[in-house]
């Protein structure tokens, strides 16, 4: 290593104390070199008049006269050109932490179905709802690209988001903070966005739209183990998934296989939801897809016409039939959730 390469590794052990990043991660060190035992380093801050210029020239010229060899610093001060400073502000958006990875606060809930029409959206939104009315802070982020349902269910099905800068400020119904796709199309089109695009809008979504601090974040995922499956499972390898399924037999493979694919990603599937319970079409499928997952049935919500009609209001059931069964259920299920409290994700469950 030469010196100048000594010089380089010492300045990278200095922080810009505001943005916590290495100043030469964040090229604010456009220049090093090495003539004899005197080191010439060219430092440009970010803005002018930076209140942490002092604490950074001065951990500069630490670090600089730190390095054996180096007897004098002959430090060049100046500050960024504003495109400078634009493309650093781009790129440090890019890498902006990601509120509900690992190591949040928050719990994050994805909420997954083997195949559609089995009511996960709407337990979804139910359970967000009851979750809101026992005190919780909650969000819930609509990632079904395809049937994106959780506004009308909520009753907010024209909503828009408020954009203030580049943060999107989420709509909220019924105590619940929510974030759709459907928010952002115009004709109500399904849409048939490909991957890059979708990992993009479900980045934002979990980024740029601001949730503020939560308790439980929910997702509505799309039906199956598609690209949104597989982008929210690298983004959030620390949610917890729910399985809802239908009580036929036939639906527990494609169900077992949604289960799967979040396993595979590192999330911790935490059991499994029977919906529509006490239907004609048959029984015991919650219980076999819980058996293959080798996790517990959380809750079975009995068929009621109650609920199909308080989603079509955008009224929900456990608020305004809280007594209804399948209200119960919902309420139940959100007292188990609650109860099983923070810090299960990424512990195997017996
Ligand atoms: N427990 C229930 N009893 C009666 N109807 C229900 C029940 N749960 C959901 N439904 C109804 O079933 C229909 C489908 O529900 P929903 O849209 O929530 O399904 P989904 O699984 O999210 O479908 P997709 O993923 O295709 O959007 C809706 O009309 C809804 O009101």
């Amino acid at each position: 290593m030469t010196t100048a390469d000594a010089v380089r590794a010492a300045l990278a052990r200095v922080q810009d104390p505001e943005i916590r990043r290495p100043i030469t991660e964040l090229d604010m060190v456009p220049e090093v070199s090495v003539e004899g035992s005197t080191a010439r380093v060219a430092l440009r801050l970010t803005i002018v008049g930076c209140p942490a210029a002092d604490r950074i020239e001065q951990d500069v010229r630490q670090a600089v006269l730190g390095v054996p060899g180096i007897s004098a610093l002959e430090l060049e001060v100046g500050v960024m050109t504003p495109t400078e400073r634009e493309a650093l502000v781009t790129r440090l958006r890019g890498v902006r932490r990601m509120p509900f990875g690992p190591g949040t606060l928050t719990r994050v809930i994805a909420i997954t179905s083997g195949k559609g029409g089995v009511g996960k959206s709407t337990v979804t939104a139910e359970l967000a709802v009851a979750l809101a009315a026992r005190g919780l802070t909650v969000g819930l982020v609509d990632a079904d690209v395809f049937g994106f349902s959780i506004p009308g269910i909520l009753g907010i099905g024209d909503a828009k988001p408020t954009q203030v800068g580049d943060m999107i400020l989420p709509p909220v119904a019924h105590g619940v903070k929510v974030i759709s796709i459907g928010m952002f199309v115009d004709d109500g089109t399904p849409v048939s966005w490909r991957g890059p695009l979708l990992h993009r809008t479900m980045q934002q979504f979990l980024s740029d739209v601001y949730f503020g601090d939560l308790d439980v974040l929910l997702l509505d995922l799309p039906p199956g183990t598609g690209d949104v499956a597989i982008t929210l499972g690298q983004l959030l390898p620390n949610a917890e998934v729910v399985v809802v399924t239908t009580p036929q037999a036939a639906a527990a493979g494609v169900a077992e296989r949604s289960g799967l694919v979040a396993r595979q990603t590192g999330q911790t599937v935490i059991g499994v939801v029977e919906n529509m319970t006490g239907g004609v079409f048959g029984s015991g499928g919650g219980d076999e897809v819980a058996r293959r997952l080798d996790v517990p049935v959380l809750a079975r919500i009995p068929l009621s016409a109650a609920v199909t009609s308080a989603g079509d209001a955008g009224a929900p059931l456990v608020l305004g039939s809280a007594a209804d069964p399948a209200a119960a259920a919902v309420v139940a299920l959100a007292d188990t959730l609650a109860a099983r409290g923070r810090g299960l994700a990424g512990r195997p469950l017996l």
